[in-house]
Formats: structure tokens, sequence, C-alpha cells
């Protein structure tokens, strides 16, 4: 089975676009476990426009089933995640600017930079997970860090799916096999969705998680919107 963990980022950003507390970011986080998702997932930025640190740290009581923090690994990241000690911690090399991940690490060249950060949060008995690109180098390369999992990146299989190209899920099963065969496990996310799914899953072997987001709101949103609009218009007859 592959555990589902929702990323809650974009409930956060629509908080923020208002400046109050709607959506509730506590709220939603209790209600995706209570319908049956096994893990919530959170990817704070140093500029905080989505979910905060101060978010951060109002949830880790609140969620009760794996906690997955995501992010580039500066030292107030790191010292946050250190606090915390959730479930996971996935080390993203996103730019400040960037407006989401948009590549994996390069694991050879940063060898010594993660190395030194895997092994202090697996001291401190936090699950580690490296952001990668489906390269075989940057598998071995994960390796070599002592990671204990990678999450390989999907924006380029998600994107070539929704073309019609069904190949591109092939360097991620590649990725997968050698992941596994090296003791690795593997999480998947960005720009999973509904549609590309099932079929990443079935060609994906050994898939343990995946995190998703960004598609899961659009979707929650589409499929709620004639119910909602329903109720409106039965309290204004
Ligand atoms: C690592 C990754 O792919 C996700 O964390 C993604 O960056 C979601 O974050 P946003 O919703 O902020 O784009
Ligand atoms: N790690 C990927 C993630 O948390 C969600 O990415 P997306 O579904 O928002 O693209």
């Amino acid at each position: 089975m592959t555990k589902l963990s929702v990323n809650i980022n974009k409930i956060a950003t629509l908080r923020n676009a208002r400046g109050g507390d709607m959506p509730n970011v506590i709220n939603v986080a209790k209600d995706v476990q209570k319908f049956g998702a096994q893990g919530v997932t959170i990817h704070p930025r140093p500029d905080e426009r989505h979910i905060r640190y101060q978010d951060a740290y109002d949830l880790k009581d609140i969620v009760t089933t794996e906690y997955n923090i995501e992010g580039n690994p500066n030292p107030k990241f790191l010292d946050m995640v250190l606090k915390i000690k959730p479930t996971q911690v996935t080390l993203v090399p996103d730019a400040v600017d960037a407006i989401t991940s948009n590549a994996g690490w390069d694991t050879v060249t940063h060898k010594s930079f993660l190395s030194e950060i895997i092994s202090e949060c697996k001291k401190n008995n936090i699950r580690t997970s490296i952001f990668v690109d489906p390269s075989l180098a940057m598998i071995e390369g994960a390796v070599a860090t002592g990671t204990d999992r990678i999450e390989l990146y999907t924006e380029e299989f998600a994107s070539q799916y929704t073309l019609g190209n069904k190949k591109a899920v092939e360097p991620y099963t590649q990725c997968a096999i050698l992941a596994h065969k090296l003791g690795l496990g593997i999480n998947a996310g960005h720009d999973l969705s509904l549609e590309n799914i099932q079929f990443f899953k079935e060609n994906t072997p050994n898939l343990l998680e995946v995190s998703i987001g960004h598609a899961l709101i659009c979707e929650a949103l589409y499929q709620g919107l004639e119910s909602v609009i329903n109720q409106y218009l039965k309290k204004l007859q």
C-alpha cells in the first residue's frame, strides 16, 4: 500500500489571502486525517507566503498520523525541524524566490552538506528523505548521504502524462527499482493528481508514500462547488 500524505500549503495560501483564519489550517489537518489520509505534509518557505513556521509548531500535536515537513534546510528550517521532531523531514533544494519546488538535489555535488544534515536529523529520530529528479546517478548519490528515503520529483512525469506521453514514467520505474535494490525507501510528489496517480503507482514499484497538495485541493474545490452553490440557493429562496 502507498500512503497518502496531504500537503496543506494551499489551505494556508487561501487563509493568508484575507489575513484572517479561514480556512483554519489546524481544522483542515484534523479533517484530512479523519477522512483517512495517512499523513500531513507542509512545506514552509522563508517568506512564509503559505504555511508559516508558527503553523508548523501548532501542527505538532495535531498531526497524529505521519508528519512530513519539507523544505530547504537553512539554519532556521533545521532548528525548527529539530525542535518539532516530525516523523519525516524531506530536504528540497528550492530557491527562496521559486514559485514552487522546481528541481531535485544534485546528491553528488552536495553529498557532504546533505550527509551532515541527515545525520543530525537521524540522531533525533527523524526519518529523512531527499527530493531528487528521476536520475540513476542521483539515486546512487542519495545512498551515499545516508538518507532513509528519496522523494522522486514527479513534475516531468505529470506534465508529460497530460500530453499523452506515458513513457515518461519509465525513468521513475528504473529509479524506483534501483533505489529499492540499494535499500532506500521511495516517496514521490509534485503535480500528482486524480488523473495520473493510479498510473504512476502501478509503474513505480515499492512506492511507500505520495505527498499531494495542489491538485488535491483544486479537485476538492471543484467537487465541492455544486453542493455548496445548492446550499446557498436554498438559503436564498
Ligand atoms: C517538494 C514539493 O514538490 C512540494 O513540497 C511542493 O513544493 C509543494 O509546495 P507548494 O504547494 O508550496 O508549491
Ligand atoms: N512533495 C510534494 C508535495 O508535497 C505536494 O506537491 P503538489 O501536489 O502541491 O505539487
